[in-house]
């Protein structure tokens, strides 16, 4: 290449960043994807390295990529808010670990590592406690004040109460918008153009992601508006100074402790091996997760090193982004079918062209609800772009409209079952819609059944899909509690079923009986009650009668129960079928109570007695409230003027400590508690 020619490129690179930089920032609109966005952006750091003299002095590669707006009060940044440098592949992890060591002269480094969560960086400032400002991250150097729209974010601390806090320090974070807050405003948004529609008025456009919908909504001009969508608020900085932290480590503790809103995601790793281990261990996990993520961020843990290591003019020489790659490709969408799931769920799915993505060959696609069809706007034979992220099931990310046919037909979202005809409705503000005929849609049967019978809920192994469908398909079974009345004889009657593979099967069924009450709760299914769940409810009920009377207030005092699967409960025994056929569980002879080895007090030490279990002890939380439980205490979980004692554990928060104060509840500590089960015991026997 000539020097002409090089100048040309980096000309041309410079001007198609700064206008996708534009783009993303300013309009909140992603024109090319972040990995293609990156590839650009390394070109011309690269090309500039070659050729330092040729940089172009505005050169996107050196500053930030955000701008501030005309709309608020523009505050400079007293630390600027810059960038992190990034990366897709383990050789520059492996590489950054080597820089950092050389930097640093030191063989051994400690890293802490986060999601990168996918939201606006926001910083605040606090003062004497109080929160005082709340900037956006503009230009890195500059940025927007939109402290009123941050005050209504709930997670964020309007003022902190605890030790030590300085007069004056900053705090950053991510604000970001819920997986399930995006949801419900789309869903919304979609009933509204409904209204729109027959108005003949034009229609609100969808929301693209959570993390323009984020970054849009902090910007909004009245806070009231930004308060009916519920915006979080992950922090993961702090700076100002003589904060007595050394490292990051200690000022995430204390960000924690000062109730500020930390992810307890992050670790600490003590080679770049464990960074790499964190990074494969959250590739899919981080799917779970309340939010989107795009990849891990590595930060050197040590504050004296961070400080040797600086800063370049565009990020931190001791911080570097993982970011997960979403592999893509484009492919025809040849049609559009629905799912329904056990619970009546109905979940869209494209059937595309077949098509190679990240080693396999794709044929379908999650489309999630009526919302994401909406939102692609959709037409038969479309040309899609599919992602593989972390999730097992490829999505569409977009269409090639410059591929669309003329006269295409809009994919229109179906209103009845496709499995059973019933008309399908959505809950005022969910995304997804339902079949209701939960007792006769078939596929809603047979997925009840394969949940009943799984691993973790009743455990008959010896069933196998095709198995279930034959039995449903003959009307030899026609709910879970059927499968109990199954004998040799009926199914012999089966098609290619002998004789052993019957046995077997009536083996498993009746071994399945002596399944533990927690695992027959679970495999009835109600919604929302996992495993776990179910078991918190069954060692608080003890029994299937005294849960299915409970109401939803006594169901939320058990720890970790909220509204939502309270009223899931309560909702499940109030309709008819499901209580025949708990009934008929009952009559085949399941565990409907907890046995006697669970429920055995070891004393009454702490009869009639409730708890609060806060913080952490020498022994794991679950295992505290259980001896709790076994001395014949109650477990609530809020501090209100009724608790009798606060068991207090290290670190607990200080908002629990603040209300025993206020209510004068006696806080225990952990010896005190013990102390505490040997005296009621001995009073016992001395009672006797
Ligand atoms: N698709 C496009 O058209 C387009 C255009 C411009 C930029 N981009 C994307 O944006 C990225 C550049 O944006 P950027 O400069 O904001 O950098 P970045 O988003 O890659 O990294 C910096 C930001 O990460 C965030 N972050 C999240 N979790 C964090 C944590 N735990 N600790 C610290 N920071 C955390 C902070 O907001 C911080 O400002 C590029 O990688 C590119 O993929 C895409
Ligand atoms: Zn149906």
């Amino acid at each position: 290449m000539t020097e002409q020619e090089v100048k040309k490129q980096i000309q041309e690179l410079s001007e198609k960043i700064n206008f996708y930089n534009y783009e993303y920032y300013q309009k909140n609109n992603s024109v090319i994807s972040d990995y293609d966005f990156d590839q650009l952006l390394n070109q011309l750091i690269e090309l500039e390295e070659k050729f330092p003299h040729l940089r172009l002095e505005d050169s996107p590669t050196q500053r930030v990529g955000g701008a501030i707006t005309k709309e608020f009060p523009t505050v400079y940044h007293k630390y600027p808010m810059l960038s992190l440098g990034n990366t897709y592949n383990e050789q520059e992890l492996l590489d950054f670990d080597a820089r950092v060591k050389k930097a640093i002269a030191e063989e051994d480094v400690e890293y802490i590592c986060e999601l990168k969560f996918d939201g606006v960086a926001i910083s605040l400032t606090y003062e004497n406690g109080i929160l005082k400002q709340a900037v956006t991250r503009g230009d890195g150097v500059r940025g927007d004040d939109i402290t009123p729209n941050a005050r209504t974010i709930r997670s964020m601390p309007l003022r902190i109460e605890g030790d030590n806090i300085p007069e004056s320090f900053e705090v950053r974070g991510e604000v970001f918008l819920p997986k399930k807050e995006f949801d419900r405003i789309n869903a919304q948004i979609v009933e509204e153009n409904e209204q729109r529609e027959k108005a003949g008025r034009k229609p609100m456009t969808l929301l693209a992601n959570p993390r323009n919908a984020a970054s849009g909504t902090l910007k909004m001009q009245d806070s009231s508006i930004v308060s009916k969508r519920k915006l979080d608020c992950y922090l993961y900085a702090l700076l100002g100074e003589n904060l007595g932290a050394n490292t990051h480590e200690e000022a995430l503790r204390q960000l924690t402790a000062w109730t500020f809103n930390v992810s307890p995601t992050y670790k600490k790793c003590n080679s770049i091996q464990e960074v790499l281990d964190f990074i494969k261990d959250w590739e899919t996990k981080r799917n779970s997760l309340p939010l989107e993520t795009d990849g891990i961020v590595i930060k050197v843990n040590n504050y004296a090193q961070q400080q040797q290591l600086g800063f370049t003019s565009k990020s931190p020489r001791w911080a570097i982004a993982y970011k997960y790659k979403a592999e893509s490709a484009k492919t025809e969408l040849e049609s559009v079918s629905y799912q329904v799931g056990r619970t009546g769920a109905i979940t869209p799915v494209a059937n595309l062209k077949p098509v190679q993505l990240a080693g396999t060959v794709v044929k379908r696609a999650s489309l999630h609800n009526a919302n994401e069809i909406e939102r692609l706007n959709l037409h038969l034979n479309d040309w899609v772009y599919v992602e593989k992220g972390g999730e097992i099931i490829p999505k569409i990310t977009g269409v090639d409209m410059s591929l669309r046919k003329e006269g295409a037909k809009k994919i229109d979202f179906i209103h009845e079952c496709p499995a059973c005809g019933t008309p399908l409705v959505r809950a005022e503000g969910e995304a997804v819609h339902f079949c209701e005929n939960s007792a006769h849609c078939p596929p809603q049967i047979k997925g009840k059944i394969e949940h009943f019978i799984q691993r973790q809920a009743m455990n008959i192994e010896s069933l196998g899909p095709e198995t279930i469908e034959q039995l449903l398909d003959t009307g030899l079974v026609k709910d879970a509690a059927d499968l109990y009345l199954l004998t040799e004889e009926s199914l012999l009657t089966l098609e290619r079923f002998g004789k052993r593979s019957a046995e077997k099967l009536l083996q498993g069924v009746e071994a399945s009986k002596s399944q533990a009450f927690s695992k027959v709760l679970f495999a009835i299914g109600i919604r929302f009650v996992g495993a776990t769940v179910a078991e918190k409810l069954a060692n608080y009920f003890h029994s299937m009668d005294a849960l299915s009377q409970a109401t939803v207030e006594s169901l939320v005092e058990v720890p970790d129960i909220g509204e939502r699967i309270a009223q899931s409960v309560v909702n499940y025994f109030e309709i008819e079928e499901n209580r025949q056929f708990v009934g008929k569980l009952r009559e085949v002879g399941l565990n409907f109570e907890l046995s006697e080895e669970e429920t055995t007090l070891n004393s009454e030490a702490l009869k009639g007695k409730t708890f609060v279990v806060s913080g952490v002890f020498s022994v794991s939380r679950d295992e505290m409230k259980q001896l709790v439980k076994q001395h014949g205490g109650k477990i609530v979980s809020s501090v209100s003027s009724k608790l009798d004692y606060l068991l207090a554990g290290d670190k607990m928060g200080p908002s629990k400590l603040e209300k025993a104060k206020k209510f004068n509840t006696i806080v225990l500590g952990e010896e005190d508690f013990y102390q505490m089960l040997e005296q009621g015991a001995e009073d016992g026997v001395n009672a006797e």
